[in-house]
């Protein structure tokens, strides 16, 4: 996954980012359960009395092995599918520790399976121990697979008290270990995540600043290289007209030369927000592509439509021209309009240079003029 599909919702990414551990860390833990059982079977006194039991453990830990292996990551990265995706693996980890935990209840009551008991209780140590380290990022949840995991060994050593109470003790001291190793790794897990929470916004931000013309915080040239060829490619598939109208400032070397480069600069900014107020559609790319040259990608507009708008915003600036810092400037500017036509331009690049030649009729015919692609 690249960086830009990463979910850019800080609640998402941090759903998303729990789902990638989660699917790391726990997948081993189904064949490791499976084994364990396996062994505490086999290796108990008698495997083919207790058969029925063996088998149906087998059963249940391979059965969720499998569903393990089928739950595959979700390739939507939204809240809503990444939060379902949790709680089913979380439903699926905690039923691994509950079978277990009733495994080990079983091995310990049970003197049939005396010859074992070593075997689970060392597994029981190992597979929380790995949950306590691997699965510590969620408050409640993580600290319910500790009991459990422990609480049918417990009730089955307490009620034979006067035989087993050392592995009781030695149990119980562990656990208690556990809970607080489980703490101590929520926060290093969780301020892992705000660090890389904060990376993200300020690689998110940069990347908005790399896009951004600092004088008037339109898109830059590096926005539109990569914004225009997606949307040419994006009306061509879906049929629908794409309009490009492209803007350039009439005589404004001598409003630099006459006023001070200062003034240059607040005209262009008053330019860039004059477009603002014109075109206004939320759809619209308002863009600087260089010195005093500008342009407005129109999705979903035709011709028309473009025109009309681009035609208003020029008379507009004629009459009005600027006020800046105190001076009344008369400004004018020259536009090209097209919509992009399949049969006229094989490329984004083609259809650009038409609109551009446009621009470069309405210069030539005199300027302050609109001329269609
Ligand atoms: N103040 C200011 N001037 C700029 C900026 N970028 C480009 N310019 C100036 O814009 C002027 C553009 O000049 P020309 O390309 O000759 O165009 P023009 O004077 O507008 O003439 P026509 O486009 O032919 O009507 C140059 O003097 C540039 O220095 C900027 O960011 N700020």
């Amino acid at each position: 996954m690249t960086h830009s599909e990463l979910p850019k919702d800080p609640a998402a990414f941090a759903l998303w980012r729990q789902a990638q551990d989660i699917r790391a860390r726990s997948t081993l833990a189904g064949i490791y359960y499976l084994i364990a059982w396996l062994l505490v079977w086999l290796i108990s006194g008698e495997p083919r009395e207790q058969l029925a039991l063996g088998l149906a453990g087998c059963a249940y830990f391979g059965g969720l092995l499998l569903l393990r292996l089928a739950h595959r990551l979700p390739t939507q990265n939204n809240r809503q599918i990444l939060q379902l995706w949790l709680d089913r693996q979380w439903t699926l980890i905690l039923l691994g520790a509950l079978g277990w935990g009733l495994a080990l209840g079983w091995t310990l009551y049970n003197e049939d399976f005396a010859g074992s008991r070593v075997i689970a209780m060392m597994a029981t140590i190992a597979f929380s121990t790995a949950s306590v380290y691997h699965l510590a990022m969620r408050r409640y949840l993580s600290l319910l697979l500790l009991p459990l995991l422990y609480l049918p060994g417990l009730l089955a050593l307490a009620l034979d008290w006067q035989a087993q109470r050392g592995h009781f003790i030695a149990l119980l001291a562990y656990l208690s270990y556990l809970v607080f190793a489980l703490g101590r790794n929520r926060e290093i897990y969780r301020s892992h995540l705000e660090l890389e929470l904060k990376l993200l916004e300020q690689q998110q931000s940069l990347e908005q600043l790399s896009r951004t013309d600092s004088l008037t915080q339109l898109g830059n040239r590096y926005q539109f290289n990569s914004l225009f060829p997606v949307m040419v490619a994006n009306a061509h598939r879906q049929n629908e007209p794409l309009s490009l109208v492209l803007l350039d400032i009439d005589f404004f070397k001598r409003i630099n030369d006459e006023h001070g480069h200062a003034c240059g600069d607040a005209c262009l900014s008053a330019f860039a927000e004059r477009m603002r107020q014109v075109f206004r559609r939320e759809s619209d790319a308002l863009l600087r592509l260089g010195g005093e040259e500008f342009g407005v990608l129109m999705p979903n507009t035709p011709l028309e439509q473009a025109k009309l708008l681009a035609e208003s915003f020029r008379q507009e600036l004629a009459r009005q021209g600027f006020k800046v810092q105190g001076n009344s400037l008369p400004l004018t500017a020259s536009l090209g309009v097209g919509c992009f036509a399949p049969e006229l331009d094989n490329s984004a690049e083609a259809f650009f240079k038409r609109v551009d030649a446009a621009l470069y009729l309405a210069k030539d015919a005199g300027r302050n003029r609109l001329a269609l692609a």
